[in-house]
């Protein structure tokens, strides 16, 4: 089954309940807080749990007159109804053990009623128990296919619990709290379609019919006291729902014991059972059910039940979001296929590459171009097409989006009638081992085709970023002779709140290879870790750049590399304490430090050590580090030296080995790696974590290195550790 049905069924179901279901959940938070309230009441005994019958009826019996029934709810408060000494009618709650008297029942509060009824039946009766079982319904079928779609998402169900990669906050956090309360909502769900289906009689017998008695046949003798019956003497207290005692001392009168999963008649003079019936199973899975969707009994399951109802409000809220999002992005044509000249093709899951599309499209049709947009599934014949452009993403293990899958049939099936100079543009990210996959493999195709003729090479953009985007527009422009420059709409960084941050240090360039430490301190409190980025506006215009951090001693601290010409990095050169500037703290908590990994491998060239300076800093709870760095001379680790000596000496840092890539036996970090190779494999092998900082050309080698070993020593591909959070990667 494709990703889409299950897309489109989760998205339907959600859209045909979302509102009952908004106000199922928002009156499940409050009902919730019913049985915790309840059990806040002080009318619970101690040891309750271990009191028989036997050891409970004589006590209660010595202290009332009269005895007309005893219950114990599920929050093993004990409840008696009867006579008090004096022969005043009592409904109380008692000490069983004792018999002293520690509260009076109060029935439910008319808000708790009225919530009650809203949550079962919306004050509509019958036909409100039909949609709000419906509704319950719905919610199980909603969990099945979001359970579907995060077993996509995440490549197996292997993989179901390993590290998400965030996209965006609605979505990100769509997946994350899914799978938190997967289980409370499947409860919740299952066992509120289940009431509803009890309530129509849709389950079976669900009524317990009393036993009929042989009244001839009672017997008298032996008499016995009730403390030395046999049956009261085997059921403990909790066990018991209620107790009916004899209307008067004649023998055909009986006990009516009602248990959890069963009723027995008892006779008052022998204590012989004298009937027992088990309850149907529809009884008993109703109590279930009851137990299970109310939380009465369990101030735990009641607060998690709050908490999961909470979440189903969230799901509505970042399901419409990530919807509104993919939806405002869909394409708007004004020529059709047949007459465009130019066709662009887009593959997009979640709508981002249409944004990048629709700009092309637009700066096309300003020139009075006939261009069609569409997804790559509506590919077909384009009778006067020149030029193909695609756009797509990646997703899965390399592989299409939902709106491209059929592409690669379609190219086969309808080959076009004239020559077209086609272009394609790949839209991914290198936090995935498959970068830009899907791309290489339209571009394979394309190229195969006898009426497609290449006009630019492939191109790809990493993470959205518009600067590689407009390497392309440039690139294409100058081979099309049409230009599309890229519009500062796109470029312009999205309205956000700046923090504002004083500079505190700056070494300024004093080595070779021009890098510099600078240090910074915000003026609130943030929540910022090592491995967060800084963007820095360097020109107050819509131009970001971004640096890792690492916090030191509370300040951020950025290891820059000082470019000739380089807009951030010649800007933060001259700032000098004192300084303020506006800058942006960008969570990227994929690349934090690993709280539980035993061993932590760090892997570094150039100013890809900032991020892990911070990280030893702070490594209080002395967690093995072992810091592998590459750079071109000595000298360019004196800036670090003091430091990295002093964590050595605090066993902050385990081990430190350092490349020199233009001095004495001129290695690369990925020779280190080589050398190390069985050490790196423990590592991983034993859930150690290995992180990488630095350039793309660094990372490139050292994931070759470690693809290998890992194939090699341990019969895993590299991606099988990063899928489990055993890599994480943070280069540029
Ligand atoms: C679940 C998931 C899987 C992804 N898999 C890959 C991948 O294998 N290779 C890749 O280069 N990018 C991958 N990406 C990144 C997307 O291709 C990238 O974010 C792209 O810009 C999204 O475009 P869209 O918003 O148009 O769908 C993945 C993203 C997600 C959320």
């Amino acid at each position: 089954m494709t990703i889409s049905v299950w897309r489109y069924s989760h998205l339907a179901l959600a859209v045909s309940s979302f509102l009952l279901l908004t106000l199922a959940s928002v009156t499940g938070i409050i009902l919730a807080f019913e049985p915790v309230s309840q059990k806040l009441q002080p009318y619970r005994a101690d040891n309750v749990g271990q009191l028989t019958l036997a050891q409970t009826l004589p006590v209660l019996k010595k202290g009332y007159e009269e005895l007309t029934e005893l219950s114990v709810d599920a929050n093993q408060f004990v409840q008696l109804r009867g006579t008090d000494a004096n022969g005043k009618n009592l409904t109380a709650y008692v000490d069983p053990r004792t018999g002293s008297i520690l509260g009076t029942p109060t029935p439910q509060s008319e808000f708790f009623q009225w919530v009650t009824a809203l949550h079962r039946s919306l004050f509509l009766h019958e036909a409100g128990r039909f949609f709000v079982g419906l509704t319950a319904f719905l919610l199980l079928l909603i969990t099945v296919s979001g359970t579907m779609l995060i077993i996509q998402r995440q490549r197996g169900v292997k993989r179901f619990f390993t590290r998400i990669v965030r996209d965006n906050f609605a979505q990100y956090y769509h997946v994350v709290l899914g799978r938190l309360s997967l289980i409370p909502i499947i409860v919740i769900a299952l066992s509120g379609t289940y009431l509803s289906l009890a309530r129509f009689n849709l389950v079976g017998e669900a009524t317990i019919v009393s036993p009929t008695i042989d009244l001839d046949a009672l017997q008298s003798k032996p008499e016995r006291k009730p403390a030395d019956f046999a049956v009261f003497q085997n059921t403990r207290l909790v066990d018991v729902q209620s107790i009916e005692f004899p209307f008067s001392d004649d023998v055909e009168d009986y006990y009516t014991l009602k248990l959890k999963d069963r009723e027995l008649t008892i006779n008052q003079l022998t204590g012989e059972i004298l009937s027992e019936k088990p309850y149907p199973t529809a009884v008993l899975l109703t109590s279930l059910s009851l137990d299970l969707h109310t939380g009465r009994g369990s101030l735990i399951w009641a607060l998690i039940l709050a908490v999961a109802s909470g979440n189903i409000l969230f799901f509505i809220y970042s399901g419409f979001a990530i919807t509104w999002k993919r939806l405002a992005n869909r394409a708007k044509n004004k020529y059709t296929a047949t007459e465009s000249r130019f066709i662009i093709l887009v593959g997009s899951e979640n709508g981002s590459t249409f944004r990048f599309a629709q700009l092309v499209h637009q700066h096309l049709l300003k020139q009075g171009k006939k261009a069609y947009l569409t997804d790559l599934n509506n590919y077909g014949v384009f009778p006067e097409a020149e030029h193909l452009l695609v756009l797509t993403a990646t997703y899965g293990l390399g592989e299409a989006p939902t709106n491209a899958r059929r592409f690669a049939a379609l190219v086969e099936k309808y080959p076009q009638p004239q020559s077209v100079r086609y272009s394609v543009v790949g839209f991914g990210s290198h936090a995935y081992p498959d970068f830009c996959q899907f791309a290489f493999d339209v571009n394979q195709l394309l190229a195969k085709q006898a009426w497609a003729a290449p006009l630019v090479d492939i191109h790809t953009v990493n993470d959205r970023s518009p600067e590689e985007f407009s390497l392309w527009a440039d690139a294409w422009s100058q081979q099309a002779n049409l230009p599309i420059p890229i519009s500062a709409d796109l470029l312009q960084a999205p309205k956000r709140r700046f923090d504002k941050l004083t500079v505190t240090g700056n070494t300024r360039t004093a080595l070779p290879d021009g890098t510099f430490l600078i240090r910074m301190r915000g003026s609130r409190r943030r929540n910022v870790a090592s491995g967060d980025w800084l963007a820095i506006y360097p020109a107050n215009d819509h131009r970001e750049r971004l640096y890792s951090i690492g916090v030191l001693e509370n300040e951020l601290q950025l290891s820059v590399r000082l470019h000739p010409g380089g807009l951030g990095s010649g800007f933060l050169h001259e700032l000098t304490p004192g300084e303020a500037i506006r800058a942006r703290i960008v969570s990227n908590a994929s690349f934090h430090f690993p709280k539980k990994a035993p061993v932590v491998i760090m892997i570094a060239n150039g100013t890809g050590i900032a991020p892990f300076l911070g990280m030893i800093s702070q490594n209080r709870q002395q967690t093995p580090c072992h810091l592998y760095c590459g750079f071109r001379q000595r000298t360019s680790l004196a800036m670090y030296g003091d430091f990295l000596e002093e964590s050595r000496a605090a066993k902050k840092l385990t081990n430190l080995h350092i490349a020199y890539s233009r001095e004495g036996d001129k290695q690369y970090v990925s020779d280190l790696l080589i050398r190390d190779a069985d050490f790196i494999t423990n590592v991983l092998m034993m859930n150690g974590v290995v992180m990488i900082c630095g350039s793309l050309a660094m990372q490139k080698d050292v994931l070759d290195i470690l693809d290998s070993l890992c194939q090699n020593k341990l019969g895993n591909a590299v991606s099988y550790y990063q899928a489990h959070g055993q890599l994480l990667m943070d280069c540029y």
